[in-house]
């Protein structure tokens, strides 16, 4: 049997010739790279790679060997590629993302839409983020609300896009994808529902409740403990003016305590949802592509390849940059059953040199990728 430490000795020299090899590797890519610069040339060339690997794995001695060629060589040349993204930055290749940085998101005389009535939780976001020197308006849809800020019809719109108990809000994912919106800021809002009725019901009244969709998911506790019907609207606010318009006293509805004072509406009960510290998300969408000084996050989404690895390929970068990253969500792709497209969200400011290397890394070998927002 050798002795271990002897081994160790032969493993050391080894992986020192691996080191001087990859190292002579990495400054042939450097001439790469330059070619690169000079002819426009992509970076990511999928074919060479491909063949690459093929011919490689040929060479080693049995499969196992060869599946190790295999990973060992994509991380090579996986680290190739970042390396030669950095240097086309540094020269200025794509290294502007286009953000124009501002002090404050500008305010005056600027109109802000939501979605839903007044006494929807968008509308206390929406006041609570901007205050009354701007004007309000306010759409059936959250659709509606991205095409005013698309068609100049509104300045930035207020739209929910996590809670904390229900998790994302899938529809305003999808439209920050197909929409040329960004977001520009967020706001958070303790969410605390109340059961609402008409004066004179009790709890005991009640046999059917009316809100939106992700009010019972985060009172559902509550509202199956006491086996009531459920029927969905389109917000909470529309619930209780609904509820207020019937003399039911069956009826009930989940809504804010100022929706319910909004439509003169007896709380039943405060404070239904099972979790306590209940928070919803609110982002502030605008069409300017504009970062505020103190952004700290940057989102994008992307899809990928459906193959094995791909997603760890994107997050790579991410990683590699050393930037931290704070969400990841996915959302199935149209058409394309069981595909999926990410939503990533990571710490940094859109014109930090890392940034600019990741994102130029994830734009390359994404299908598409979307930046949408620094904020
Ligand atoms: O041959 C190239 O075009 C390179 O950029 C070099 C290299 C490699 O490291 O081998 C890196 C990236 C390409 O996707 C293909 C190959």
């Amino acid at each position: 049997m050798k002795d271990l430490l002897e081994s160790r000795k032969e493993i050391d020299e080894i992986d020192d010739s691996i080191i001087r090899l990859f190292e002579k590797r990495m400054e042939v890519c450097k001439n790469v790279a330059e070619y690169k610069l000079r002819t426009g040339k992509p970076v990511l060339d999928r074919q060479r790679e491909l063949d690459k690997i093929a011919t490689l794995k040929t060479k080693a001695s049995d499969d196992f060997y060869a599946h190790g060629v295999e990973e060992l060589f994509e991380q090579i040349m996986a680290m190739s590629r970042k390396m030669q993204y950095k240097l086309l930055n540094e020269e200025g290749v794509n290294n502007d993302i286009g953000f124009d940085i501002v002090d404050k998101l500008p305010t005056e005389d600027a109109t802000v839409v939501y979605q839903g009535i007044p006494g929807a939780y968008s509308q206390q976001a929406a006041t609570e983020y901007f205050g009354d020197k701007v004007n309000y308006v306010n759409v059936t849809t959250f659709r509606e609300a991205m095409k005013y800020v698309r068609d100049g019809k509104a300045d930035y719109a207020v739209l929910p896009f996590e809670n904390s108990s229900a998790g994302i809000v899938t529809d305003v994912y999808d439209l920050l994808v197909e929409f040329q919106n960004y977001i520009v800021d967020t706001f958070d809002v303790k969410i605390e529902h109340c059961l609402c009725g008409i004066s004179g019901a009790t709890i005991d009244d009640i046999k059917d409740v009316y809100s939106h969709p992700q009010a019972f998911m985060q009172s559902n506790k509550f509202i199956e403990e006491h086996g009531w019907g459920k029927v969905n609207l389109a917000n909470t606010a529309i619930s209780a003016r609904y509820i207020s318009e019937q003399s039911d006293k069956s009826r009930g509805c989940i809504a804010s305590e100022n929706a319910a004072n909004i439509y003169g509406l007896n709380i039943l009960h405060k404070g239904i949802n099972f979790n306590d510290s209940n928070t919803t998300q609110f982002i502030i969408i605008s069409r300017q592509r504009v970062a505020r000084r103190d952004a700290g996050l940057i989102c994008i989404s992307f899809e990928m390849p459906h193959a094995s690895g791909t997603l760890y390929q994107m997050l790579s970068h991410i990683i590699y940059n050393d930037l931290n990253m704070t969400r990841i969500q996915s959302r199935p792709v149209p058409d394309k059953n069981w595909e999926y497209r990410f939503y990533v969200e990571f710490e940094g400011r859109a014109n930090q040199p890392g940034v600019v290397n990741a994102l130029s890394g994830i734009n390359a070998e994404a299908l598409n990728m979307k930046i949408l927002g620094n904020y």
